[in-house]
């Protein structure tokens, strides 16, 4: 029985990779796929992991409908077997829809690849209606971590170094940038809710009005 499966995890915790580990096994075993991203870090078409691995992909633009374009490929005669999407959190519910559709109609496999919350954490469309679609939600298992060495579960955005929780729910952009204008960073619940990154711990840590060590401790702080 074909699915559709939402593999889903935090910037940088290897969905990319995964991706093209799926691919890999499968295409080495004689199964032909289709891949799909958009808006890839690595330029249109381009499916990428920091890894370093890359293969081409078709970009799903505004408007692109992913059952159409199967069904175009079917009719010339073309063969697909599975589907991958990257960066699904950027597809529209409609879209989504259509990935459900080519599980359902096609009998096809579909593997989609994507952040669920954005740096406000709430939810991206797309995302969010994969998992009211998905067969199948696989947490990836890689944890990346926060700073403070806990599992990252969210993800922040800066701007000129500083966390931001306004802005476009859309601007690509990459972690382990802190000079970039815009950048991310994946944090535990507890920082970025006091929108504490990296370089913000190590400021406070630096800052003259930290305590002394041996300052006496009140009772509810002990
Ligand atoms: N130099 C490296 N050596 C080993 N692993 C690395 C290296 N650079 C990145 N990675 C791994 O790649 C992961 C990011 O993979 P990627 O597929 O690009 O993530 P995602 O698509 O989830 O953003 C990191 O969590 C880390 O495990
Ligand atoms: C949190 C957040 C992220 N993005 C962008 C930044 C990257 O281009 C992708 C995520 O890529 P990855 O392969 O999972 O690292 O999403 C965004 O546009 N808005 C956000 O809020």
């Amino acid at each position: 029985m074909s699915e559709l499966v939402f593999f889903s995890g935090t910037m940088d915790c290897g969905k990319s990779t995964l991706a093209l580990q799926i691919e890999h096994n499968r295409s080495t075993r004689g199964l032909q796929g289709m891949i799909f991203t958009r808006n890839d870090r690595a330029g249109e078409g381009r499916l990428s992991s920091r890894l370093g691995l890359v293969t081409d992909a078709v970009e799903a633009r505004d408007g692109f409908d992913f059952h159409s374009h199967l069904v175009r490929h079917l009719t010339a005669g073309g063969r697909t077997d599975y589907v991958i999407v990257d960066e699904a959190q950027f597809l529209t519910p409609d879209q989504i829809d259509q990935l459900a559709r080519i599980v359902d109609d096609l009998g096809m496999d579909v593997f989609a690849f994507g952040i669920a919350t954005d740096f406000r954490t709430r939810l991206f469309p797309g995302s969010q209606r994969l998992m009211e679609l998905a067969d199948r939600i696989e947490v990836l298992q890689v944890e990346a971590l926060c700073w403070c060495g806990a599992r990252a579960t969210h993800n922040a955005r800066t701007v000129g170094g500083k966390m931001v929780v306004e802005g476009a729910q859309v601007v690509v952009g990459d972690v382990g940038e802190p000079t970039a204008e815009v950048g991310y960073e994946v944090l535990c619940r507890r920082h970025h809710r006091r929108r504490l990154t990296a370089a913000g711990a190590r400021a406070g840590a630096l800052s003259p009005d930290v305590l002394p060590v041996d300052a006496p401790t009140a009772p509810h702080m002990r």
